[in-house]
């Protein structure tokens, strides 16, 4: 049985960049999206889903700190808002593996943060679920050697390139996405924290549609602070450029 989702019109809608053309330049977004990861702990999950995210991002390698484990069951996140999509962020996982859990949690999205290729991806999107991948930024980006993973990803998300995986906390610098041109909507990730709330809001960037905070929100690995991540969303969506 494949998992609901929330409503990706409605976020094509409020956004105007999910789906096949990401806007440049005067065609911005009206506002971020907002995805929120590395939930793990069932106190902060709650406070955190009160301030609506448009996703909630859950770990499932098990090498990161924010791994999931027993820490949270599937009906904590079943009885989560429906409008919120649920991702699992998995690394270097078979196929079978992230249809299984994704089923058993009751996700509806899925995050690749490894070295999955374009026909995993395609297999993903295929089952259902709203595919994302996430790509490691360092000095540089070739924004050709995404292509073959166009065809098969709602959505990107770049972050920054680290020890590991992700949740490195560590900011890339952004202007090497002026130079996107890629159909596909991303996600901006990468040690974001308050600091930074003013200038994501006045950012213009091709094809950025949202952002991703995790680590910088934290007072431990997996537990988020809810008060400062309500901040966040507070200046980002009430910012004169995405109002
Ligand atoms: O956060 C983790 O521990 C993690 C581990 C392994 C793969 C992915 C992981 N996080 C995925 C995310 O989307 C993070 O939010 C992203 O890497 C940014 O994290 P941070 O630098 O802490 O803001």
């Amino acid at each position: 049985m494949k998992t609901p989702r929330p409503n990706l019109a409605a976020l094509v809608q409020a956004t105007g960049v999910a789906g096949a053309s990401a806007p440049t330049g005067a065609d911005a977004p009206p506002r971020l999206l907002v995805k929120v990861c590395g939930m793990r702990d069932a106190d902060a999950l709650t406070k955190v889903a009160a301030l609506k995210p448009d996703f909630l991002g859950f770990i499932f390698a098990p090498a990161s700190p924010r791994f999931v484990g027993a820490a949270l069951v599937p009906e904590q996140l079943q009885a989560l808002p429906p409008a919120i999509w649920k991702v699992g962020v998995f690394v270097n996982e078979t196929t079978d593996h992230i249809l299984q859990t994704a089923e058993h949690f009751g996700l509806a999205a899925v995050q690749l943060h490894g070295h999955e290729t374009p026909a995993q991806c395609a297999a993903l999107s295929e089952a259902g679920l709203l595919v994302m991948k996430a790509f490691s930024v360092g000095e540089a980006v070739d924004f050709a050697a995404l292509l073959p993973y166009v065809p098969h990803c709602d959505y990107f998300l770049f972050d920054a390139k680290g020890a590991a995986p992700g949740g490195n906390g560590l900011v890339f610098n952004w202007k090497l996405l002026q130079g996107y041109n890629l159909p596909v909507p991303y996600f901006l990730a990468g040690g974001l924290g308050l600091e930074h709330a003013a200038e994501l809001a006045a950012l213009r960037l091709p094809g950025l549609a949202g952002v991703d905070l995790n680590s910088g929100f934290e007072t431990a690995p997996g537990v988020k602070n809810a008060t400062r991540l309500a901040q966040m969303l507070t200046q980002l969506r009430s910012g004169a450029s995405f109002l």
